[in-house]
């Protein structure tokens, strides 16, 4: 027995001692005590072996610490493999989302909301309000952008329209600021229309309920100070007139402690010129001096330029785009429609109204002159039609979008204002009754439609004088997967200096009003005297005093 024992002590020494596969030879040679029978594999690993390891000598000992290492090794390996498998994860869930990102240590995309707990520790109201939404999963930006703002990193997210963006900064930025605080604005977003600010404001406090939280839009200067002083804490506002308020003597506003600067509709917002706010969108960074600022950029569209000035400006930041950038939505059906010349135009629309659309719909025209002038042409028409431009007052314009997102109104005309941004649920099809200047505005426009996974149509009328820019749309409906005729394609590309041209100047368009002039004035006229009047009936309420009154007309005076 003896000899048999060192025979198989000196045969194992110079080489690595497998007891799971000489074990059975050591057992016959009863050098390890046998395995009891019924015992599961994993513990027989485990105890037994280590229990027997005691009765084996020096040599053995080592052969066995060699094993374990190896096991050790073997462990290390799998976590390897785990990583690589949660990789490969992260990969297909970029790949099926259309996630394209840029820069450098970025977190991983969502599964799915539950991970905000899980990996962010979220709150559960949070959580909740956003079930309440009915968001079951979270779309592609959301999946990206919102771990990247939860670790404070600045960011540039461009998606496509009607895709959840709101909601992609909204999230992020109630996680961070948690609970009010008395220290006034800490999260600034800005919108280039009013309309689109207070949708925003909206969405804030549809996300923030139960969270104490408040939002708000500054609708007039006298509200200014008060709403600064009083614990708001978010303040959604366009360029002008947040520029309007910081410039008063005391400034009427302090952000000073803003923490999260969101500017929605970044592209639009970074334009240079009289339609853009460049000028505006600068001041407002000056006086966002915290040291603590951290800055996103949204938008369906980014030009070359923005991206620059993010990449130099912005710290370490994360660039998020979501399939293919500035391309229209392949959820809306797109279709061009040659009207021949202007007056085709109101024959088309007629004709598409006598076929039968299903409302709501928007209509989109150049100019607010052009807008006053269609709706006077369709208002007999015997459809529930409507017109928001700049001009109607604000009181009105809301009545108007109130009205439109109610179902009340069928046909909205609107020019570019309700272009961008604005979320109507379910707006069936989109009119571009005049031919957009730049593919830009026509993504934005037919974005209207299509909106968060729903299907919608666009149909844009085309005359003689829109040449110029078919090209360029065309292209656009077709990269959307929407049949477009070969001659548009083959239209000779504009140069530069010409696309620049074309982008800034609304062509010349014959006038659409097909009445007398001089009773188009008098129908405005009278317009204007039943609206008064309808104004002036509802102003003394029951028990108003003259001073009152006289307050009420003070107030409206200071609005600007
Ligand atoms: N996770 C989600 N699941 C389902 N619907 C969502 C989700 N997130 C947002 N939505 C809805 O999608 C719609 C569009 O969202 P939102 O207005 O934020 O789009 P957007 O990307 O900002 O579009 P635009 O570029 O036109 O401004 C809204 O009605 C919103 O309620």
């Amino acid at each position: 027995m003896e000899e048999r024992k060192k025979l198989f002590w000196k045969l194992s020494a110079f080489g690595k001692f497998d007891l799971k596969r000489f074990g059975k030879d050591a057992e016959r040679l009863k050098l390890i005590q046998s395995k009891p029978a019924q015992q599961n594999e994993t513990t027989t690993n485990n105890s037994t072996l280590s229990a027997s390891v005691k009765t084996l000598p020096e040599t053995a000992q080592v052969d066995d610490q060699k094993s374990t290492q190896k096991k050790k090794k073997k462990g290390k390996i799998t976590a390897s493999k785990k990583r690589a498998l949660l990789e490969e994860e992260i990969r297909h869930l970029r790949n099926v989302h259309h996630i394209h990102i840029q820069g450098s240590d970025i977190p991983d995309p969502l599964k799915d909301f539950a991970e905000l707990k899980t990996s962010y520790g979220i709150k559960d109201v949070i959580l909740t309000n956003i079930e309440s939404q009915g968001y079951t999963e979270p779309t592609g930006v959301q999946r990206q952008a919102i771990p990247i703002m939860i670790q404070g990193r600045d960011l540039m997210a461009c998606a496509p329209t009607g895709c959840g963006k709101t909601a992609a900064f909204i999230i992020p930025i109630l996680h961070h600021l948690k609970e009010p605080q008395n220290n006034g604005f800490r999260a600034l977003v800005l919108a280039p229309t009013r309309e689109l600010a207070k949708q925003i404001v909206r969405e804030f406090r549809k996300l923030s309920k139960g969270l104490g939280l408040r939002s708000c839009y500054i609708e007039k200067e006298s509200t200014a100070i008060k709403k600064s002083n009083q614990n708001f804490d978010i303040l959604v506002s366009t360029p002008n007139r947040l520029v309007y308020l910081l410039q008063q003597n005391p400034p009427l506003l302090d952000v000073r402690n803003v923490e999260w600067l969101v500017v929605d509709e970044s592209d639009k917002l970074f334009e240079a010129g009289t339609r853009g706010f460049r000028d505006q969108l600068g001041a407002i960074y000056k006086a966002c001096s915290s040291s603590k600022l951290h800055r996103a950029m949204f938008s369906a569209t980014f030009a070359q330029d923005v991206e620059e000035w993010c990449k130099l400006n912005l710290d370490n930041v994360v660039q998020v785009t979501i399939g293919a950038k500035n391309t229209a939505i392949n959820t809306v059906e797109q279709k061009l429609l040659f009207t021949g010349d202007e007056s085709g135009k109101l024959i088309a629309i007629r004709n598409l109204i006598r076929e039968g659309i299903s409302p709501p719909v928007l209509v989109f025209v150049q100019s607010k002159e052009r807008a006053k002038h269609l709706y006077t042409e369709l208002m007999y028409d015997n459809i529930n039609i409507d017109v928001i431009h700049a001009d109607r007052p604000q009181e009105q314009r809301d009545k108007v979008v109130k009205n439109f997102r109610l179902g009340h109104i069928w046909f909205l005309i609107c020019t570019e204002l309700m272009g961008r941004g604005i979320d109507f649920k379910g707006v069936n099809l989109v009119i571009n009754y005049d031919f957009p200047t730049t593919a830009i505005s026509y993504i934005h426009r037919i974005g209207r439609t299509g909106r968060a996974g729903r299907t919608g149509k666009a149909i844009t009328f085309f005359t003689e004088n829109d040449k110029p820019n078919l090209r360029s749309i065309a292209n656009m409906i077709r990269q959307a997967g929407c049949p477009v005729p070969d001659y548009m394609i083959a239209i000779k590309k504009p140069g530069r200096k010409e696309k620049r041209r074309l982008a800034n100047h609304v062509p010349e368009r014959q006038q659409i009003l097909t009445m007398d002039p001089r009773d188009y004035e008098r129908l405005q006229r009278k317009r204007k005297f039943r609206h008064q009047k309808q104004k002036s009936l509802k102003k003394p309420r029951l028990g108003q005093s003259d001073a009152d009154q006289s307050q009420t007309g003070n107030l409206k005076s200071t609005e600007k």
